[in-house]
């Protein structure tokens, strides 16, 4: 079996929720830099053979070439199923795309929005944070969280008590919750900090993070 390609940022949250599944299965993998700053991702040779959206993250082996994070690391769960169990199999289908539609519906777009009203606008050159925006987004956290705390108060992961895909999913986002000055909706939490103190110490996440720097 020769090493995965994913072609990606070790910047981007989507790229590294691959390379997490990836390090939690132990699979070899290759990280082919798309440089984002440098707009590599734009250009017309990558969006025709690699990404249709012009974005990252981008898989290839030998059977495969996939984008869509979640996508991929479904298909990795599933591939590498003999040597880590991602999938939750005992949850069920419907508990399991249920933390996955919480995920993708109500956790990951505040994120998303509060990183770039905080974090990348100014970066990118785009203007000041627009704080009517950056209030929407930390109630619509606020309101995740307290689904999150009430949720991890009966079980131990965000799908069941199994370490699954849905809690990958999370990590990179999560892990800014101190750059985004959230921090306390996670330390007034206890589940929810203890999820994380659980999650944040799993090799595989730990692995990606020194790639990160
Ligand atoms: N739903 C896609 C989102 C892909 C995406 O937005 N990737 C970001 C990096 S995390 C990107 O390529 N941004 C560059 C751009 O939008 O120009 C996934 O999960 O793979």
């Amino acid at each position: 079996m020769s090493a995965a390609k994913v072609y990606g940022s070790i910047f981007s949250t989507c790229t590294q929720r691959v390379l997490v599944t990836l390090e939690e299965a132990g699979a070899a993998y290759q990280l082919i830099d798309v440089s984002m700053q440098a707009g590599q991702h734009k250009d017309p040779t990558y969006v025709a053979e690699k990404h249709p959206f012009a974005k990252v993250p981008t898989y290839e082996d030998e059977s495969v070439k996939l984008f869509e994070s979640r996508a991929i690391c479904r298909y990795l769960a599933n591939r590498y199923s003999q040597k880590v169990d991602l999938l939750g199999s005992e949850l069920g289908l419907a508990l399991m795309e249920q933390a996955a539609s919480v995920e993708y519906s109500y956790f990951d777009p505040p994120f998303k929005g509060l990183a770039y009203e905080k974090i990348f606008k100014r970066m990118m050159g785009h203007g000041e944070p627009d704080a009517h925006l950056v209030n929407v987004y930390e109630e619509q956290i606020h309101q995740c969280f307290d689904y999150y705390e009430s949720l991890l108060a009966k079980q131990t992961y965000l799908a069941g008590n199994t370490y699954t895909i849905i809690d990958v999913f999370h990590l990179p986002w999560f892990a800014f919750v101190d750059k985004l000055g959230i921090g306390q909706e996670v330390e007034t939490r206890p589940h929810l900090l203890a999820w994380w103190k659980l999650v944040s110490q799993r090799p595989a996440w730990n692995a990606v993070r020194r790639k990160i720097g």
